[in-house]
């Protein structure tokens, strides 16, 4: 049998200039150390150690998760894989510093990720893919007497880790299905925005109501607004809005610890129907076991707008996976951004709605082909959810339904609910309020507001089956 060791990588490396950067400078480095050494080969996609049970290494960086191999018994002794392991671990150690995590079977030190995900990956890499793809995801049950990742099931899918240059975050335990609730958590308190002083005051009174353990959650969440009025600068820092718009912020012991990402795979929101009112955290696309669990701060936009948006209001600058990519990749999702931006102004004109709403509707599938070439997952290149989604497909309603068009209306709504079941779960009461509409848009408050040049009845759409996909979207936007 033999017992195995090695190290694994968490977080696993993300598509970022300084990801990229960091693995190539180690790669280097082990074809440098291991130039005469014919015990290590490099093959086409990967650099092998032949020893043990024969350990590689991908030149593709995010394919990454574990260099390991059984370390007790006659080969592995005969082929001096201990000595490799180790002195491999320590090169990326200098490299990567904490995100090594090593493990050992012989000393009961527990391993990170799940075989199966590392065997899928080097299956990838040896195949010569760039594409991740998912062994099997949490929650996700097959035939297998297994389910995937069976020793996860009862715990958090996610832990806390050190996240370089960010402090600590949260990072996925297995492959996280998109649409899952990763989340939900009541605030310690809620507080609203006020001068740094008087709040200080405030946030001291309401910890004296909290338990010592919760006191001590809160204590420990990070501060980026050091000095006089500490507790202040935590709120500051951590606080996120209970409900677009809200005047009040809410603190949460776990949620506080992800970080923020201009490209997120994750939306947080505020759902007043659970006890009370807690916090979720759904996964917008789907996530591989030692990603970084991401939402966004602020409202988005091209990185300069952003950065100094969050710069002015967080105090940090944004090292996440889109504001660190080559130069020129930023660069074209700066332009989409823009693109966004622009887009999202002409639908929200009220006047072009109104006298030429065929305007506003192409508008809002134009910036549909633009959110799909935006929000793209950096991992398979797919079109993933965002929370822009939603709105969009509620302003597409907006439009046919001030028009008179309950059918398109409908379509639309549908749309909306689906995308927004995504993003903040069906229990949401704003996702009851789409499923609401879907039922019966002639609802809608605005339902004929412009006139009723448009009208449909809720009924009158053509069979998709019928005409065929191309056929019905066609007809959707009046193209
Ligand atoms: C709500 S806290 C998140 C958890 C925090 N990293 C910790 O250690 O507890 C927000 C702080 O995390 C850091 N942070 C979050 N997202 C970041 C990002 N994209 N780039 C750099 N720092 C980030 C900043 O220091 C920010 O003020």
């Amino acid at each position: 049998m033999g017992m195995d060791e090695g190290f694994d990588m968490v977080p696993r490396l993300g598509p970022g200039a300084g990801d990229t950067l960091r693995w190539s400078l180690f790669m280097e480095t082990i074809k440098a150390q291991y130039a005469g050494d014919d015990q290590v080969e490099i093959q086409e996609h990967y650099i092998e150690f032949k020893a043990g049970e024969h350990p590689t290494l991908p030149f593709h960086g995010p394919h990454f998760l574990r260099f390991s191999s059984k370390v007790t018994g006659r080969i592995a002794s005969e082929t001096g894989v201990h000595a490799y392991l180790q002195a491999v671990r320590r090169l990326a150690v200098q490299v990567f510093g904490t995100r090594i995590r090593p493990w050992s079977e012989v000393f009961e030190v527990d391993d990170f990720y799940d075989w199966r995900d590392v065997h899928q990956s080097i299956r990838d890499f040896q195949a010569g893919h760039t594409k991740l793809t998912a062994f099997g995801f949490a929650n996700e049950h097959d035939n297998d007497d297994s389910p995937y990742p069976l020793r996860y099931m009862k715990d958090n899918l996610y832990e806390e880790v050190d996240i370089p240059d960010k402090g600590k975050g949260l990072v996925a335990r297995c492959n996280i299905k998109r649409g899952t609730r990763i989340l939900c958590e009541k605030p310690l308190f809620v507080v609203r925005n006020m001068d740094p002083g008087v709040l200080n005051g405030l946030v001291a009174s309401k910890l004296q109501s909290l338990s010592k353990d919760q006191q001590m959650q809160f204590l420990s969440l990070h501060n980026n607004f050091p000095g006089k009025h500490a507790f202040a600068g935590i709120v500051r820092t951590n606080a996120l809005p209970c409900g677009p718009g809200a005047v009040t912020g809410g603190i949460y012991p776990e949620i506080c610890r992800i970080n923020h990402s201009c490209h997120p795979n994750c939306h947080n929101s505020w759902n007043e129907a659970i006890n009370d009112g807690q916090e979720t955290v759904h996964a917008i696309r789907d996530i591989f076991a030692g990603e970084e669990i991401t939402i966004s701060y602020d409202k988005g936009g091209p990185s300069e707008i952003r950065q100094a948006q969050l710069k002015a209001a967080f105090g940090f600058d944004c090292k996440c996976d889109l504001c660190t990519l080559p130069a020129a990749e930023l660069q074209a999702s700066d332009e989409r951004r823009h693109r966004i931006q622009s887009l999202d102004e002409q639908i929200g004109d009220p006047m072009t709605m109104m006298t030429r709403p065929l305007s506003s509707l192409h508008a809002c599938r134009a910036l549909l082909d633009t959110l799909h070439q935006e929000y793209t997952d950096p991992h398979t290149g797919e079109a993933t959810a965002t929370a822009l989604l939603p709105r969009l497909y509620y302003d597409a309603m907006q439009i046919v339904v001030a028009h008179g068009d309950q059918s398109r209306a409908r379509v639309f709504a549908e749309r909306c609910y689906r995308a927004r079941i995504e993003c903040e779960g069906e229990d949401s009461p704003a996702t009851q309020k789409d499923k609401g509409l879907m039922q019966e848009p002639s609802s809608h408050a605005s339902f004929g507001a412009c006139g009723m040049k448009w009208r449909t009845s809720k009924t009158t759409l053509p069979d998709r089956e019928t005409v065929g996909e191309e056929a019905f979207e066609k007809w959707l936007w009046r193209l």
